[in-house]
């Protein structure tokens, strides 16, 4: 028997379908105790899982998952001392808990930057079910740079397919299109 190479807990046993009406919930990080809660008012946009070394993903998982909501739909609730942004220089500044490492809200303060306006946050942390599932599948080729074996990247970019979420090496083509839209635009201003 052959073993499929796991992806993320989320989805590891198939996408589960999100219910259409989810219009935001409770994020809490995983500490038993005082965890660290994110009140926020609005299902996910563009959720996606994500290879990339500086997305936070669970033990095990190969891949965060990973989505934006408007930033104006955030509110941090409980706990919010326990938040350290892991890198002040990275464009997406993530705040993590300093206590069991999981990451709260990624926020971009440039404003300049394409995606200023929007958190990323992991809908795996909602204490409520039914928010958008992932769709795609971003900076796939990157998880080689954290140790995966890179013969074994045709079976996981097939895993990624069946799954639904297909594979890019980046963002996904309406996301790259965005982004290249917003430069544009700046260039032209
Ligand atoms: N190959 C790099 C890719 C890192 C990367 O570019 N991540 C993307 C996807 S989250 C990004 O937008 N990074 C901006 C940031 O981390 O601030 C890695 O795995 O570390
Ligand atoms: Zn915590
Ligand atoms: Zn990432």
């Amino acid at each position: 028997m052959t073993t499929k190479p796991l992806i993320h807990p989320s989805v590891d046993q198939g996408v589960v379908s999100g219910s259409g009406s989810f219009s935001g919930g409770t994020l809490a990080c995983l500490c038993a105790d005082n965890a660290v809660k994110v009140a926020v008012k609005s299902d996910v946009l563009h959720n996606h899982a994500c290879g990339c070394s500086k997305c936070w993903k669970p033990a095990g998982a190969t891949f965060a998952v990973i989505a934006v909501v408007p930033r104006d739909t955030v509110s941090i609730t409980e706990n919010g001392e326990k938040l350290a942004i892991v890198d002040e220089s990275a464009a997406i500044q993530r705040h993590a808990c300093t206590v069991c490492g999981t990451h709260l809200i990624g926020r971009i303060e440039n404003k300049s930057h394409p995606f200023h306006g929007l958190d990323f946050v992991h809908a795996e942390l909602f204490e409520e079910k039914g928010a958008t599932p992932p769709s795609f599948a971003a900076f796939v080729s990157s998880i080689i740079e954290q140790g995966y074996d890179p013969a074994a990247m045709g079976a996981v970019r097939g895993r990624l397919e069946e799954l639904g979420l297909s594979p890019y090496d980046c963002l996904s083509p309406p996301l790259m299109d965005a982004i290249a839209t917003s430069v544009a635009k700046s260039k032209a201003a």
